[in-house]
């Protein structure tokens, strides 16, 4: 099904008009005559790999789905390595920075600080309300670690919805990229004349507060069975928007629980590898995060649930956690501090503040090393040197985004190992080959999270998301690894799957939404697992 939107103006106000919303299929004599669908999909493909730079493949790619989205995403399924890097990160990083230059057309809802009073209206304008279920919301004020981008943050939106659609095969009508205008605190776009966002710096919390009330408001009475994933908003309103919305409509937000999932998941496999080569008990890892914002806070508070999956107390599994932020280790005697660091200050440090990383590592002799920090280069030889003196097999995941912000590559890692690191990175990197030995990257994004989280929540049709789905989502990921990925010593499945992922997920959640009693889609209740897996795979869009 292809939809091409374009703006039209009505009555003063810019409308998103369907010019084409079934498949056409051109009259005869517009196609050549040996035209077939095989060969224009390796033609594509040839099209797709004779480009050199990423950013134009990122285009290429979003032209072929505009024009042809059972052929984009064919080739998705069928190349998830290739082109996942293409689509999301650490390409998408590039497509932000560059939206103003590269924009071509509509591909979703940009919503502005002056359509505040008018928010319903506008989504009225949406052209496929009934079929909208799952809608990936930004404000574009922390894009991966690139900071406030404003408008330029909607391919984030667009690049998480493709993953839906690709990954968990939610149909692409259901979909709705949406990215709100608040304006935008950096000043290069402020000035740059091809900007497509408002000229105005950031508005007040009130009133992006209230605004956001009303926006939550009109989304749920427009769109009856639409979930919401918020994405990179800055740590304070991540936190606070969470909070306010989680327990009155369905909805999650990525950065601080699909990021806390994805790493649940991927530390459970790595720990094991590492308490076997220790012989330490699992209730001994000790994590050190560096990065104490969204994603940090959000991991550390979802890997509680590895010590007490464990048998530990909620005292005990908080004990297990140091986190580090721009100031150093984080403790009670350091003053004053944001209120979102405050649960894992530490009050057994009572000595001067500490910066060096090294020397924090020294003090806290962690298991596992975190990096939710955008520090590029953090992880430097000492650090991965110093963390492999401590242990047999160090657990390192530098998870910042996109690659040029990750704390370490991971052939540093190897090499500083000596090929004994257990590492997730938030971004892809090749394998490399250590003493003989093919090691592979593992890649700690929550793209392997949301779609099977969001499509089990819609499924369910869940009027909240719970931690226990959450934590469901994540244990459903941990268990999914094959025989032959844990001979490889992965501590994530081959991206190449995931849809059978998505569904091991999905099942999972809705089993979480039904303990939980917030499912309303209450015949799932009655089907075995087998039944809901095949429940799963039919409502599956398959291009
Ligand atoms: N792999 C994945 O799936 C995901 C990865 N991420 C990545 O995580 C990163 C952080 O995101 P988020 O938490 O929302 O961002 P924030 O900006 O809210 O947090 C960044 C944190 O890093 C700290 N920091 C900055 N510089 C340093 C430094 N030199 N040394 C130590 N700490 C430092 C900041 O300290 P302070 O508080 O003092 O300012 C802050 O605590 C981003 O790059 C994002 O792309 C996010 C979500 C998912
Ligand atoms: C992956 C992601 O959500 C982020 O970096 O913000
Ligand atoms: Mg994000």
């Amino acid at each position: 099904m292809t939809i091409v939107l374009t703006p039209v103006w009505s009555n003063g106000v810019q409308k998103l008009k369907v010019i084409s919303a079934a498949p056409t299929k051109p009259a005869h004599g517009l196609l050549p005559p040996a035209h077939n669908d095989a060969i224009h999909y390796q033609r594509c493909l040839a099209q797709l790999r004779s480009k050199d730079r990423n950013i134009e493949k990122y285009i290429y790619l979003s032209q072929l789905k505009d024009a042809d989205p059972s052929i984009f995403y064919r080739m998705c399924l069928a190349n998830m390595a290739e082109i996942t890097p293409l689509i999301y990160t650490p390409t998408v990083g590039d497509a932000c920075l560059q939206f103003s230059q590269i924009f071509r057309r509509p591909e979703g809802l940009f919503i502005s600080i002056k359509d505040k009073g008018n928010i319903g209206k506008i989504l009225r304008n949406w052209p496929r309300i009934s079929e909208a279920r799952i809608s990936v919301v930004t404000d574009g004020s922390r894009i991966l670690g690139l900071g406030d981008l404003g408008v330029n943050g909607m391919p984030i939106s667009i690049g998480k919805l493709s993953l839906y659609v690709a990954g968990a095969g939610i149909r692409p009508e259901s979909t709705i990229p949406i990215c709100l205008d608040l304006g935008t605190d950096t000043q290069k776009f402020l000035d740059d004349p091809l900007y497509l966002g408002l000229r105005q710096k950031r508005v007040p919390t009130k009133e992006a507060d209230e605004f956001m009330e009303e926006f939550m408001q009109e989304m749920a009475a427009h769109f009856p069975k639409l979930l919401i994933q918020f994405e990179d908003f800055s740590t304070d309103k991540a936190f606070a928007y969470l909070d306010r919305f989680r327990h009155r409509y369905p909805l999650f937000n990525d950065d601080i629980q699909g990021t806390g999932a994805v790493v649940l998941s991927g530390f459970i496999n790595a720990a094991k590898l590492s308490s076997a080569a220790s012989g330490r008990p699992l209730t001994d890892h000790r994590i050190l995060f560096l990065g104490a914002g969204s994603a940090g806070v959000g991991v550390a508070m979802q890997l509680m649930s590895f010590f007490k999956l464990h048998g530990l107390s909620t005292e005990e599994a908080r004990s297990r956690i140091y986190l580090v932020d721009s100031q150093g280790l984080i403790f009670d005697g350091r003053g004053p501090m944001a209120e979102h660091k405050k649960y894992f200050s530490r009050t057994d440090y009572q000595g001067p503040p500490m910066t060096d990383l090294t020397e924090i590592i020294k003090l806290v002799r962690p298991t596992a090393l975190m990096g939710l920090s955008t520090t590029k280069g953090a992880f430097n030889q000492s650090v991965i040197q110093t963390m492999s003196a401590l242990n047999p097999r160090p657990i390192v995941f530098p998870l910042s985004n996109p690659v040029r912000l990750s704390e370490c590559e991971f052939h540093e890692a190897v090499e500083w190992s000596q090929g004994r690191v257990l590492f997730a990175s938030g971004s892809p990197f090749p394998e490399e080959e250590y003493g003989g030995k093919m090691l592979y990257p593992g890649q700690g994004n929550n793209m392997y999270i949301f779609p099977g989280l969001g499509l089990g929540a819609i499924l369910a049709r869940a009027s909240a998301v719970t931690d226990s789905m959450v934590e469901a989502s994540s244990l459903g990921l941990a268990d999914a690894l094959t025989a032959d990925e844990r001979a490889d010593d992965l501590l994530y499945p081959r991206v190449e799957r995931i849809r059978e992922i998505s569904t091991e997920i999905a099942l999972a959640v809705i089993r979480a939404a039904q303990k939980a009693g917030v499912d309303r889609s209450t015949d799932l209740r009655k089907m075995s697992d087998a039944e809901v897996r095949a429940f799963v795979q039919e409502r599956m869009y398959n291009p």
